[in-house]
């Protein structure tokens, strides 16, 4: 049977287990820096992990945090990355494409010539329409619904509940947060909140 290791021991991992499995997959090896971590629902965790285990199996890396993804990727550089995997209850058109690495949460649409780049997060029930673009190491949260044509750069956190009009263009690094309507495209490297969405602050 086909298995998929994962690295990181949270939250987010939990729910990727449930996908994995039902897609009647197995969970191999479960990685984390954290040596303190032992188990993670009665798995082994292992934290001296070796270039063996690593590459055992296709991997995800099961971390929330844009940014500490991305850093671990960097870190297992050679390491195969898997195919990206969605929950059955997604619905994926069979005209967009989905990178290496990416995970879709149960109840997921994604429509017709959308394009998920590497290591993203499309969370529970999120909608990306037609023609929308998620660059690597982007999450859309759940119940996050993106119109036709929307651009989310690189690394970017759109929070949970935002509505975002069509062809709108989010910059790289940038978060939106929880419960946001952006109506208006949003700089590179800020925190915006609100209706219509402004940006409160930017970081680097
Ligand atoms: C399965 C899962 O769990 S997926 C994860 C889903 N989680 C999310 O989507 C969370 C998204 N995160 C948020 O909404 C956060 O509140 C953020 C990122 C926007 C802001 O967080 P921080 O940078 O820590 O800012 P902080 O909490 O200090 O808030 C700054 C100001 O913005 C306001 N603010 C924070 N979030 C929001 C929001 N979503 N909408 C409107 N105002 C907000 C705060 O009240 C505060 O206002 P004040 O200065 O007048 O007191």
């Amino acid at each position: 049977m086909k298995k998929i290791n994962l690295f990181g021991a949270s939250g987010h991992a939990k729910v990727i287990i449930d996908i994995i499995e039902s897609n009647g997959f197995e969970v191999g090896y479960i990685f984390d820096d954290n040596p303190d971590i032992k188990l993670f629902l009665g798995r082994e965790v292992i934290s001296n992990y070796n270039d063996v285990q690593l590459n055992s199996n296709p991997l995800i890396i099961s971390i929330g945090d844009n940014a500490v993804r991305k850093k671990i990727v960097k870190k297992l550089n050679a390491v195969q990355l898997s195919p990206g995997i969605a929950h059955p209850s997604a619905i994926i058109s069979p005209y967009s494409k989905i990178g290496k690495g990416t995970v879709i949460m149960p109840n997921a649409v994604i429509n017709s010539d959308a394009y998920i780049g590497e290591n993203c997060i499309i969370n529970t029930s999120a909608v990306i329409e037609h023609d929308c673009i998620i660059e690597d190491f982007a999450h859309i949260s759940p119940n996050v619904s993106l119109a036709g044509g929307v651009k989310i750069g690189e690394s970017s956190h759109v929070g949970i509940g935002t509505s975002i009009i069509q062809c709108i263009k989010i910059g790289k690094n940038t978060i939106v947060g929880a419960g946001a309507v952006v109506s208006k495209s949003l700089p590179p490297n800020c925190t915006a909140v609100g209706i219509p969405a402004k940006p409160i602050k930017f970081h680097k």
